[in-house]
């Protein structure tokens, strides 16, 4: 299978880096297929204007419903479609989450709509709605200045996921937040040198014995996960 992936952005250039790394290499091997577009594609005036003020008032501008409209015209089709997902990224929408990622992983084609300014015009979600899957995602409690640098962070994670993706699929297993981890952050990791700048790596990770440094990771996984993320082990 391979995934088609679409952004529509006034910052199209912003996805130009998905063609290095590990992403370029989905590339090539044909795991996934990238389309960036400029919204302002869609637009007719000279200024080739995205975005007004709002409605009932309040600072910033909102961004205008027809070029999105047309741009969905153009790249995904006027016939509804549930099999598309159209994610929006925005700070009112649901946390994005790894079970998000891993149920994303396996569909056919996704549309990302990174919004700028205060915002999209909201009949542009609820038209989106009528047509295809839509998915209202935030990366967490903070707001960044447009859509498209958790669009990157979104693909990054939905990508690995995807069956082929990763040389080793065994090293997503013992990730943090993957399926059968109970929700644990992933434990400390270490490699050579085994002493450096006075700091050794722990001794049972050295002792060679499965069962000791099995039960050594978890329990780490367990004090870090109290520590830091107390709202998993709810
Ligand atoms: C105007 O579009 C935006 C603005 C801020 C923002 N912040 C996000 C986040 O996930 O933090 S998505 C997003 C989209």
């Amino acid at each position: 299978m391979t995934m088609r992936l679409d952004y529509l952005s006034i910052f199209p250039g912003y996805f130009d880096v998905l063609d290095i790394s590990l992403l370029g290499k989905a590339v090539d091997n044909g795991l996934v297929e990238v389309h960036a577009h400029d919204l302002r594609d869609w637009t007719h005036d000279r200024h080739r204007t995205v975005d007004d003020t709002p409605c009932g008032g309040g600072a910033g501008m909102v961004m205008k419903p027809d070029p999105w409209g047309e741009a969905f015209d153009g790249i995904i089709g006027i016939e509804p479609d549930p099999s598309v997902h159209v994610i929006f990224p925005t700070p009112s929408g649901i946390p994005f989450t790894q079970s998000a990622a891993q149920e994303l992983s396996t569909v056919e084609r996704v549309v990302f709509c990174c919004g700028r300014y205060e915002g999209i015009d909201h009949r542009v979600i609820d038209y989106a709605r009528t047509m295809w899957t839509v998915h209202e995602l935030s990366l967490g409690d903070y707001v960044l200045n447009g859509g498209e640098v958790a669009a990157l962070a979104i693909t990054e994670a939905v990508v690995r996921l995807i069956p082929g993706f990763m040389g080793n699929p065994e090293s997503l297993a013992e990730e943090s937040f993957s399926p059968g981890q109970e929700r644990l952050l992933e434990y400390p990791l270490f490699t050579r040198p085994v002493s450096w700048r006075g700091m050794d790596v722990p001794e049972v990770l050295m002792s060679g014995h499965h069962g000791r440094i099995a039960e050594w990771r978890r329990e780490e996984s367990l004090l870090l996960t109290r520590d830091r993320r107390p709202d998993l082990t709810d």
